[in-house]
């Protein structure tokens, strides 16, 4: 029977053999759709269960810092209770300026320990209102009772108190760059320039937020969560060292440290209204300064000064430029404060522009260049007009291709092991994408952002493939230092001014989507010059109505006239740029502007 149907089905009726075939093939297809449904929803399952588990183990770790935190806070509260120092004295302490401050606990009318609780105080009231500091160190106590008991001053820095960016190692302690995972690994000692720091007699009493993996304008962590502006809460402090910089701009540190490889140092100052110093590289220690980018030395990460006044910046970098710090760290160039070229009289020949060519500043930026240029101008310096070269060229093809040179794995490695904020979500949200499909998205930004810088700046990292390719890249980058330094050197010039970004302080969550912005300060961290950041002026309604004339055409241009809304009264800085090692120059140029500023308010 079957032989006749089998003969049937070939022969004589074909349907039968169709219908057969196709049943066969059928229960295939199904079985290999639920198969690959099976697998699909297992990898799903997994990892799921991999995200939980994450989620849960680095959850807990959090859990256990903060209450660390809390309970160190809750210690100093309770000295703070005992000494009895009210908040009236304590804000007569801290709005002592630096050198007065200074000239009080060198003379004795002030104690290490006075000084020390009025700044507690005032970080307390701060950090409520602002979160900026992730913890209050309790050894700080012990320090400055230490420095009290001695018979003689222990330094120049003695008794001053000092802010930390938590990314500093302390011994016994953690840092985490915002990285939940990271919490927990405890380092053996301080970082170089701490050492250097409690030698010079200062005595560090808080450590402040950082953005998740630092690589960020702004500053949100999943441990410490977000840090606001202290002139207005619905902006950004900046970052990544903006736990300092809002700290310093309310006024409770008097002195803060950090670190800059994209303006980390620069830009929270411009946020906040303070006084910040990225020196050269190798001016000041960068060891047990943590990174996540420790292989990539193309474009590294400096360690600088935060203050509130300028006299803060200069005396730290003076004195820190110490016997112990180089013999500490003999990558640091043993080069001690050159005061001769900080008070030389010499009359300078200072660059300045208000575009790089690569994103517009805001009428705000542009007119804080053209008061500080009009200010040097009046103490006797000669303004020249000076356009940085190819800056179009090397935001994309030498800062974003270095820092993403490993299409980001370094970060996305770490992240992949923590809970990760939105705003660093979207910003790595490319490195998660196969190379095609990145370069695809890449056309479709730029499209529909009617703006092929975006584009080019996602398609950077694209363009490296391996060893080679490093090596010629690391030439292009000398290249371009080359031909900058060329131009600088065609017009002789000592210094130069610009804006510091291209905006100021943005609402929070987007930084993301103005990157562009912040290109005035990465060109010199490709450079590797010191630059300096100092208050110039504040946002007026002029500056805001102004905004009118910004160009539009590009999604960035039309996201930036809408965060310049509500800007009034916002702080705005100008950077002041030096050749390398020239700090001292530098800061001679700051504190001529800074003084000639004043004086001009004054009357
Ligand atoms: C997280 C992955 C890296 C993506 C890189 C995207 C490119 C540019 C964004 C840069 C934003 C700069 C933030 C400032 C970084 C800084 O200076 N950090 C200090 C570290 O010591």
């Amino acid at each position: 029977m079957s032989r006749v149907l089998r003969k049937l089905d070939i022969m004589h009726c074909p349907w039968i053999l169709i219908t057969r075939t196709q049943l066969k093939m059928a229960s295939n297809s199904c079985k290999v759709l639920a198969f690959g449904a099976g697998a699909v929803l297992t990898i799903f399952v997994v990892e799921r269960v991999k995200k939980w588990k994450t989620a849960t183990q680095v959850g807990k770790k959090i859990q256990r810092k903060r209450q660390q935190c809390k309970a160190a806070r809750a210690n100093v509260e309770e000295v703070l209770r005992e000494c009895g120092m009210t908040c009236d004295q304590a804000k007569t302490i801290v709005a002592l300026p630096y050198m007065e401050l200074q000239r009080q606990l060198q003379n004795g009318s002030l104690t290490a320990l006075q000084v020390l609780h009025a700044y507690q105080i005032m970080a307390l009231e701060a950090t409520d209102r602002l979160n900026c500091v992730t913890e209050f160190l309790p050894e700080a106590e012990a320090i400055a009772q230490s420095l009290d008991k001695l018979d003689k001053k222990n330094g120049p820095l003695h008794g001053i108190p000092v802010s930390l960016k938590e990314s500093f190692e302390l011994a016994g302690n953690d840092s985490s760059a915002g990285l939940g995972h990271w919490l927990e690994d405890y380092k053996s000692q301080d970082a170089v320039i701490i050492q250097v720091l409690k030698d010079l007699g200062a005595v560090p009493f808080v450590r402040t937020n950082v953005p998740q993996t630092m690589m960020l304008s702004e500053t949100n962590n999943p441990i410490f969560g977000r840090t606001l502006n202290p002139v207005d809460l619905s902006r950004v402090p900046g970052g990544s060292t903006g736990g300092e910089a809002a700290l310093i701009g309310a006024g409770a540190s008097v002195l803060g440290f950090g670190s800059d490889v994209g303006g980390s140092i620069r830009q929270p100052s411009h946020c906040c209204g303070c006084y910040g110093l990225k020196p050269t590289l190798e001016r000041m220690s960068r060891k047990g300064h943590i990174s996540l980018a420790k292989g990539q030395t193309l474009i590294s990460g400096a360690v600088g000064p935060m203050s509130r006044d300028f006299d803060g910046i200069l005396e730290s970098l003076k004195h820190c430029l110490s016997d112990l710090h180089f013999a500490l760290d003999p990558q640091v160039a043993p080069l001690k404060f050159n005061d001769s070229i900080f008070s030389s009289t010499q009359p300078l020949r200072v660059g300045f522009y208000d575009y790089d060519g690569y994103c517009r500043a805001v009428p705000a930026c542009e007119r804080a260049v053209l008061i500080a240029k009009d200010t040097l101008e009046r103490l006797g310096h000669t303004l020249v007009a000076f356009t940085p070269p190819h800056v179009r060229d090397a935001i994309p093809d030498l800062y974003i291709k270095t820092i993403t040179g490993d299409r980001g794995e370094q970060y996305m490695s770490q992240l992949r092991k923590d809970i990760v904020v939105p705003e660093i979500a979207k910003l790595t949200f490319p490195h998660t994408l196969p190379r095609w499909l990145l370069w695809l998205l890449s056309w479709i930004v730029q499209a529909a952002a009617k703006d092929p810088q975006v584009g080019r700046a996602l398609r950077a990292p694209l363009g490296l493939r391996g060893v080679n390719d490093w090596f010629q890249h690391a030439v292009q980058l000398q290249q371009f230092k080359d031909e900058f330094l060329a131009s600088w050197r065609e017009l002789k010039l000592d210094a130069v001014i610009c804006p510091v970004s291209a905006t100021v302080a943005l609402p929070h969550s987007e930084t993301v989507n103005v990157i562009n912005t912040f290109s005035y300060a990465m060109l010199y961290n490709i450079l590797n010059y010191p630059a300096g950041s100092m208050p110039v002026t504040k946002v007026t309604s002029d500056d805001v109505s102004n905004m009118a004339k910004y160009p539009n055409t590009t999604f960035g241009n039309k996201c930036v006239i809408k965060c310049m809304q509500g800007t009034e009264g916002l702080p705005v800085n100008v950077q002041v740029v030096g050749l390398p090692y020239q700090e001292e120059l530098v800061l001679r140029v700051m504190s001529e502007l800074d003084k000639g500023l004043r004086a001009e308010q004054d009357g």
